[in-house]
């Protein structure tokens, strides 16, 4: 499991995480909702030691992040970011196989290109496998980042907005093969998730933050209520059910006086001009 300790963290002298205490299972598909700004990314960056801890520990399958080599860690953790602009003229095989460095630090052995090829056609990527990554679509090249995280076969894989420039049917076929992960392989998984629909239909476990603090946690029916929901997003949100499962709904919304929403408020967020 990873354990979370009072972790706190300031930007300049902005706080941006307030004393995070927190436990994330192993062997379970977890998914941190909130709003833009929560401190989601934040949290993740932290965990994967892409930041530097300020205050507060971290340990992972018992090992403290503070004091454990990369190398170590890189066997035991992935981590996908946010995608940012990679060199363009690597082929997006390369790029795959950059997820088995820590394996083999340069001598791939057969396993490894196994582990490529594996991973290439877990995310359909076989036929673009020596595209540029210039040459390819958005949602191509957010699947060949997550194939090379996949690639690195760590116990544990950190995701921050995976399901970003995925259409609906590559968006479902990631939540499905991230559960086949946990569920088949005991992998465990946490996922920056923005689309609340795929935490409740795919999370074992549900992390919500609002303000650099978590607001609440676990299975989909405690965190996805009515009242957590518009609370973390200040925006009235009704809650169904589907395959006894909660469904999110938002697209419009009456107050219990009948009025319509969304009201004048909610366009107001982003105005036009
Ligand atoms: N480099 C930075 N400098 C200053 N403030 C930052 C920086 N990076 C993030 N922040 C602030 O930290 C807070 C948390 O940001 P973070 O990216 O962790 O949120 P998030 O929940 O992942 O949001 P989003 O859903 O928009 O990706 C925000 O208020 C953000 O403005």
């Amino acid at each position: 499991m990873i354990r979370i300790n009072g972790l706190s963290h300031h930007i300049g002298p902005a706080p941006i995480l307030h004393d995070i205490n927190l436990t994330l299972p192993r062997g379970k598909l977890v998914a941190l909702i909130g709003p833009n700004g929560a401190g989601k990314s934040t949290l993740l960056r932290l965990i994967a030691r892409l930041e530097p801890l300020q205050r507060g520990r971290v340990e992972i399958d018992g090992l403290d992040l503070a004091s454990t080599p990369t190398e170590r860690l890189a066997l035991a953790m992935a981590v996908m970011g946010q995608q940012t602009q990679i060199a363009s003229r690597l082929r997006v095989a390369e790029l795959v196989g950059f997820g088995r460095w820590p394996h083999h630090q340069g001598r791939p052995r057969p396993a490894d290109r196994e582990a490529v090829e594996n991973a290439l056609e877990a995310f359909g990527l076989g036929p673009l496998r020596h595209r540029f990554l210039d040459e390819i679509s958005g949602g191509q090249a957010q699947r060949a980042h997550l194939a090379m995280t996949f690639a690195q076969g760590t116990d544990w894989l950190l995701l921050d907005e995976p399901l970003n420039n995925l259409d609906m049917a590559h968006s479902r076929a990631l939540m499905a093969r991230l559960a086949e992960l946990v569920r088949g392989s005991g992998r465990s998984v946490v996922t920056v998730v923005h689309e609340v629909n795929y935490a409740a239909a795919w999370a074992d476990h549900i992390v919500a933050m609002k303000g650099g603090r978590i607001v609440a946690e676990g299975p989909a029916d405690t965190v996805l209520t009515e009242q957590v929901l518009s609370d973390l997003y200040d925006t009235p949100i009704e809650v169904s059910r589907h395959d006894s499962r909660p469904l999110v709904l938002h697209h419009h919304w009456h107050d219990q006086l009948g009025a319509p929403y969304p009201k004048a408020s909610d366009a107001d967020r982003f105005p036009l001009h």
